[in-house]
C-alpha cells in the first residue's frame, strides 16, 4: 500500500499518518497537482493559462485545477496523434493485441488506485468504481482479441479474376466523454480504435480530468508508440477544436442529446462519421406473473447505480395494477435501506452526485414532480452525512415516486439523478405504446415469467439494448447503443469494429481490359 501511495502522482492534503496509509485513502484527504494533460508520451501543461476548478463530490473541496487546451495544444495532440498512427497502423493485429495486453495486466495491477482516483473524482462508491475499472480492462482484452482477426472478403469474378477487401484504420480518432464513468468511457472508446490500428486524443469531461490521464500512461508504459492515446482537458471550446481539425478522422461522443446534436453538426463540415452514446428515458416493465424478488432487485439496480447517473437506466418502471402494492412496498423499503455516504468507505451503497449544480438539478426535479401531483414514497431530499468532513458533499437520498402519469416532466425528461417513477399499466398493448412513446431509446426493460410474451415484446420495443428479467447489464462482448435520439452506431462487442475502421475493395484483372471504345 506504501508503495502504491508513494508511486502515485497526487500528494495528501496533509501528510499521510501511518492509519490512512494502513487504511486506504480517505475522502478530504488528496490533492492532486500534477498535469492532467498528456500527449507525445507525457504529461504536459496547458500554455493557455486557464484554469477551472475541480471539485471532490464527497466532501465538495477543491480537489485540483484543469488547465484547458487551446488551439495550439489541441494541435499538439493531433499531430502527435498523426505521427503515432503511421507505426501502429503498420503494425499486424498481433503486435497491436501484445501492447494492449500488456496495457489491461497494468490496468489490472493499478486497480485499487485509479478506482479510488475515480471515486475521488466522481464521487461514486468504491464498490462501483473497482467494476468500471474492471469493465475497461475486459473492453481491452477482447479488443486485443479482435485485433488479429480484422480481416477482408475475396470475391471471385469472370475469367479468374477477382476481387478483395481490406478493412483500414481511419486514422486519428477523437474520442470526447461524459462524466459519469470517466475512465470505464476513455476505455471503451479506444480499446476498439486501437484495436483497428486507429491513434487517439480524447477528451474526459471537465467535471471528471483526473482517471483518463492515468490511462495514457499505461497505454505508453505498455508500450504504445509516442502519441497513441493522448488526453486533452477542457470542455467546449477543445471539444469544438477537436472536432473541426482536419486530421481528426472520426469523432466517437459520449454525452446528451443537445451536444450530440452540436457534435453531429461540426463533423458533417468534414463529413467525419461519428459514434454518438447519449441520453435515455427507458421503460422498465414488470408484468404480475414476475419473479417479484428479482424485478424488484431489477429496478433497483436500473435507477440507483452510480448516484442515478446512468444513461441507460430504467427510469421509467410501469408496473402492472395487480402487483402494484407488493410491488411499490418493496421497493421503497429497499430504498429506504441503501447506505448514503463516504464514497471510499466499503459499507457505502451510494455516494455523492458529481457537482452541486446536478444535486439542485435533481433535486428540483423532485419538486416539479410533487408540483405536478407525484408523490414521493421515500427520499429526493438533500443528505447531509455525520461526518463533518463529508458535510459539503453533494448528497441526496435514493427517491421513489409514486402516482405517476406519462405527462409528468418527471417522467419525460431525462433526471439523471436516483429518481425512480413508478406508472401502473393494465394490458401488454397500452404498456408497449407508452413506453415507445419517446423520442429516446437507448435501453429497454422486461421482467416476466412468459418467455413468449418477453421475446414479443422486445421485438416491439424500440431502444438499442434491451434486457429480459435483468436491467443495466453490459458484458463487453454485447454491442451497447441506442435507437432514435439516443445515438448513432455502438460500443463493445464485434460490430463496433466496423464504426473505427473503413472498407476498401480492390478489382484485380487477370486478362485484358475489355474496352467500349
Ligand atoms: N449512451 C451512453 O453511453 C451514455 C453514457 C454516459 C452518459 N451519457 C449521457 O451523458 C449525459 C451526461 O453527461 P454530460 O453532462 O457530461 O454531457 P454533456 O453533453 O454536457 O458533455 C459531454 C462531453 O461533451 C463536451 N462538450 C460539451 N459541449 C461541447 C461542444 N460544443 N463541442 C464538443 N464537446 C462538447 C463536454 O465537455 C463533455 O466532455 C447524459 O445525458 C447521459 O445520458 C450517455
Ligand atoms: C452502468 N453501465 C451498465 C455500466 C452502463 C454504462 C454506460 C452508461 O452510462
Amino acid at each position: 500500500m506504501l508503495r502504491r501511495l508513494l508511486g502515485f502522482p497526487w500528494r495528501p492534503a496533509t501528510a499521510p499518518t501511518l492509519s490512512a496509509v494502513v487504511r486506504c485513502l480517505s475522502s478530504g484527504a488528496i490533492n492532486i497537482t500534477v498535469p492532467l494533460n498528456f500527449w507525445a508520451g507525457q504529461r504536459r501543461i496547458s500554455q493557455e493559462n486557464r484554469k477551472e476548478n475541480v471539485y471532490e463530490p464527497a466532501t465538495g473541496r477543491v480537489l485540483c485545477h484543469l488547465e484547458q487546451c487551446g488551439e495550439e495544444e489541441v494541435g499538439q495532440a493531433v499531430k502527435a496523434a498523426k505521427s503515432a498512427f503511421g507505426p501502429w497502423s503498420k503494425m499486424s493485429g498481433m503486435e497491436r493485441a501484445r501492447i494492449m495486453i500488456e496495457a489491461a495486466h497494468l490496468i489490472e495491477s493499478r486497480r485499487e488506485e485509479i478506482a479510488e482516483m475515480e471515486v475521488v473524482n466522481n464521487g461514486k462508491s468504491i464498490t462501483e468504481a473497482r467494476l468500471d475499472v474492471d469493465s475497461a480492462r475486459l473492453c481491452i482484452e477482447y479488443y486485443a482479441g479482435l485485433a488479429s482477426t480484422l480481416a477482408g472478403q475475396h470475391v471471385q469474378l469472370p475469367g479468374g479474376s477477382f476481387a478483395y477487401t481490406r478493412r483500414e484504420p481511419l486514422g486519428v480518432c477523437v474520442g470526447i466523454g461524459a462524466w459519469n464513468y470517466p475512465f470505464q468511457i476513455a476505455a471503451w472508446k479506444s480499446a476498439p480504435a486501437l484495436a483497428c490500428g486507429n491513434s487517439m486524443v480524447f477528451k474526459p469531461s471537465p467535471v471528471t480530468p483526473v482517471t483518463a490521464v492515468l490511462l495514457a500512461e499505461i497505454y505508453a508504459k505498455a508500450g504504445a508508440p509516442e502519441g497513441l492515446f493522448n488526453v486533452v482537458q477542457g470542455g467546449q471550446e477543445t471539444g469544438s477544436l477537436l472536432c473541426h481539425h482536419p486530421d481528426v478522422a472520426k469523432v466517437s461522443f459520449t454525452g446528451s442529446v443537445p451536444t450530440g446534436q452540436k457534435i453531429m453538426e461540426m463533423a458533417s463540415k468534414g463529413i467525419k462519421p461519428v459514434t454518438l452514446e447519449l441520453g435515455g428515458k427507458s421503460p422498465l416493465i414488470i408484468f404480475k406473473d414476475s419473479d417479484l424478488e428479482n424485478a424488484v432487485r431489477g429496478a433497483l439496480m436500473a435507477n440507483f447505480l452510480s448516484q442515478g447517473q446512468v444513461c441507460s437506466n430504467g427510469t421509467r418502471v410501469y408496473v402492472q395494477k395487480d402487483i402494484l402494492p407488493e410491488f411499490v412496498e418493496e421497493v421503497v423499503k429497499r430504498t429506504q435501506a441503501i447506505t448514503i455516504g463516504d464514497p471510499l468507505l466499503e459499507s457505502t451503497r451510494m455516494g455523492a452526485l458529481v457537482s452541486r449544480p446536478h444535486l439542485d438539478k435533481v433535486l428540483s426535479f423532485v419538486e416539479q414532480a410533487k408540483k405536478e401531483g407525484a408523490t414521493v414514497l421515500c427520499g429526493g431530499e438533500p443528505f447531509v452525512p455525520s461526518d463533518p468532513k463529508l458535510r459539503g458533499g453533494y448528497y441526496m437520498t435514493p427517491c421513489v415516486l409514486g402516482d405517476c402519469t406519462d405527462e409528468m416532466t418527471c417522467v419525460k425528461e431525462e433526471i439523471f439523478g436516483p429518481v425512480m417513477s413508478v406508472l401502473s399499466f393494465k394490458t401488454e398493448q397500452e404498456v408497449l405504446q407508452r413506453a415507445n412513446n419517446t423520442t429516446m431509446g437507448l435501453a429497454a426493460g422486461v421482467f416476466t415469467r412468459d418467455v413468449t410474451r418477453a421475446h414479443r415484446l422486445v421485438e416491439q420495443l424500440e431502444a438499442g439494448s434491451c434486457f429480459i428479467n435483468n436491467y443495466n447489464i453490459t458484458p463487453v462482448e454485447v454491442p451497447f447503443g441506442g435507437f432514435k435520439m439516443s445515438g448513432i452506431g455502438r460500443e463493445n462487442g464485434q460490430v463496433t469494429i466496423e464504426f473505427y475502421s473503413q472498407l476498401k475493395t480492390v478489382f484485380v484483372e487477370m486478362g485484358d481490359v475489355d474496352s467500349l471504345f
